[in-house]
C-alpha cells in the first residue's frame, strides 16, 4: 500500500524592499494654502530596507496587514497604514478587490524623519501591482506614490534625486562612489506636521522662496564623490525647527563632530540624526562614540546611494 501526503500549495507571494532617505539638504519655503511647504531637496537613498511582502488571498478577503521590527509596537495596523492605503489606492487605480495579505518587516527607524512608512507604501505598491499582475508602468506609480505621501515618489525611485514641489516631483541627481553614513534614532518620534509648524513659528510665516540653485556646492560634490565638499554642504531648514521640539539633540549633533564627521545634521523632520563619516570604519567610530555617550536609543550604519523600491527573492 502507498502513502500520499497531501501538502497545499503556498499562496503566491511577492516580496518588495524600499529604502529609507536622508535629506542631503532640504530647503523649505512659506507654506502654501494647501497646508503644504514648497521645498526644494536632494535627497539619497541609503541601505536601511523596509520590506513588505505581500501574499495571495482567496477573494473577497481585503486586506490584512501584520507588522514585525523592534519598532513595530509605534504602527498603526489598520487602514491608516500607508502599506494598506497603498493596496487600496492601487486596487481602485486599476479596479481590482483589494484583496491581499501584507507583511511590513521594519528596518528604517519609525517616525524619525527617513520615510519609513512612507518605503513601506512604495514597497507595498510594487508588490501588489506584481501579485495582481496588474503591470502598471513605473511613471504611473509615481503619481499614484505622490497620493499616498510627499516621501513616497523618492522611495519608489532611491538613488540621489532632486525633489521639488511638496517634494514628489523628482530629477535623478549623478552621483559617483559610496558614502557612508550613520544614524542616531530615537525610541520617540517626532510628527512631521508638528516640526513644519515649529517652523512657521521660527520663521513667523515668511520663509524666504526656495531655488535649486542653493544646491550648487552639493550637487558638485556629489558628481566628483567627494565626501567632504558634501559634507560641508549638507543643508536642512528644519533643523532648527526639530531642535525646538527636542534640544538634546545638539549634543548628538556636536559628539558627530567631535569623532570628525564630515557633517552631521537632522535628518528630514527628524528626530533622527545623520553623520557623513569618511569610510566604513569611520562610521564605525562614530556609532561607538555615541553608544558610548548614550546619546541615541539605536545606532545604525548605512551606504548611499541605494536603490529603489524593487522586486527581491
Ligand atoms: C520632511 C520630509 O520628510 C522631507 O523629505 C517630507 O517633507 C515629509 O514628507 P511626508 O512625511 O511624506 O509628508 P506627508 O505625509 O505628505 O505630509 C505630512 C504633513 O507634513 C507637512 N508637509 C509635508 C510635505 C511638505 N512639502 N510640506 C508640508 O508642510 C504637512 O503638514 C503634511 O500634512
Ligand atoms: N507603514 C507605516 N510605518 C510606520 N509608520 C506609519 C506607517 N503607516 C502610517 N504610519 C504613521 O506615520 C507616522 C510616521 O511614520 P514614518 O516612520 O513614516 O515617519 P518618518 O520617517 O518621520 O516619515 P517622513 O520622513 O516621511 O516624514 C507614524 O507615527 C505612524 O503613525
Amino acid at each position: 500500500m502507498s502513502r500520499h501526503r497531501l501538502t497545499a500549495a503556498p499562496s503566491p507571494s511577492v516580496r518588495v524592499r524600499a529604502p529609507g532617505k536622508v535629506n542631503l539638504s532640504l530647503r523649505v519655503g512659506p507654506v502654501g494654502e494647501d497646508g503644504y511647504h514648497p521645498l526644494v531637496s536632494v535627497f539619497q537613498a541609503v541601505s536601511l530596507f523596509e520590506e513588505v511582502t505581500a501574499t495571495q488571498v482567496s477573494p473577497g478577503s481585503g486586506v490584512s496587514l501584520t507588522v514585525e521590527g523592534p519598532q513595530a509596537a509605534g504602527v498603526p495596523l489598520d487602514a491608516t497604514n500607508l502599506a494598506w492605503r497603498a493596496a487600496d489606492v492601487l486596487a481602485r487605480h486599476v479596479g481590482v478587490e483589494p484583496d491581499v495579505a501584507l507583511h511590513v518587516r521594519k528596518g528604517v527607524p519609525v517616525a524619525g524623519g527617513m520615510a519609513g512608512g512612507s518605503a513601506d507604501a512604495a514597497a507595498a505598491l510594487v508588490a501588489c501591482d506584481a501579485l495582481w499582475e496588474t503591470g502598471v508602468p513605473r511613471s504611473e506609480l509615481g503619481v499614484l506614490a505622490a497620493r499616498l505621501g510627499a516621501d513616497v515618489p523618492f522611495c519608489l525611485l532611491g538613488h540621489t534625486a532632486v525633489g521639488t514641489g511638496r517634494g514628489d516631483l523628482l530629477t535623478p541627481a549623478m552621483t559617483r562612489g559610496e558614502f557612508h553614513w550613520v544614524f542616531a534614532a530615537s525610541e520617540e518620534g517626532l510628527s512631521t506636521p508638528r516640526v513644519f509648524a515649529a517652523y512657521d513659528e521660527l520663521t513667523g510665516g515668511q520663509a524666504p522662496p526656495v531655488g535649486v540653485e542653493d544646491d550648487t556646492a552639493l550637487m558638485q560634490a556629489l558628481r566628483a564623490g567627494d565626501p567632504t565638499a558634501l559634507g560641508a554642504a549638507l543643508h536642512n531648514d528644519l533643523q532648527e525647527a526639530a531642535l525646538s521640539l527636542r534640544p538634546d539633540l545638539r549634543r548628538t549633533l556636536d559628539l558627530a563632530r567631535e569623532a570628525g564627521a564630515l557633517g552631521a545634521l537632522v535628518s528630514g523632520s527628524g528626530p533622527t540624526v545623520a553623520a557623513l563619516a569618511r569610510s566604513r570604519q569611520h562610521a564605525l567610530a562614530i556609532a561607538a562614540t555615541w553608544t558610548a555617550e548614550g546619546a541615541a536609543d539605536t545606532v545604525w550604519t548605512a551606504t548611499g546611494p541605494a536603490h529603489g523600491a524593487r522586486v527581491v527573492g
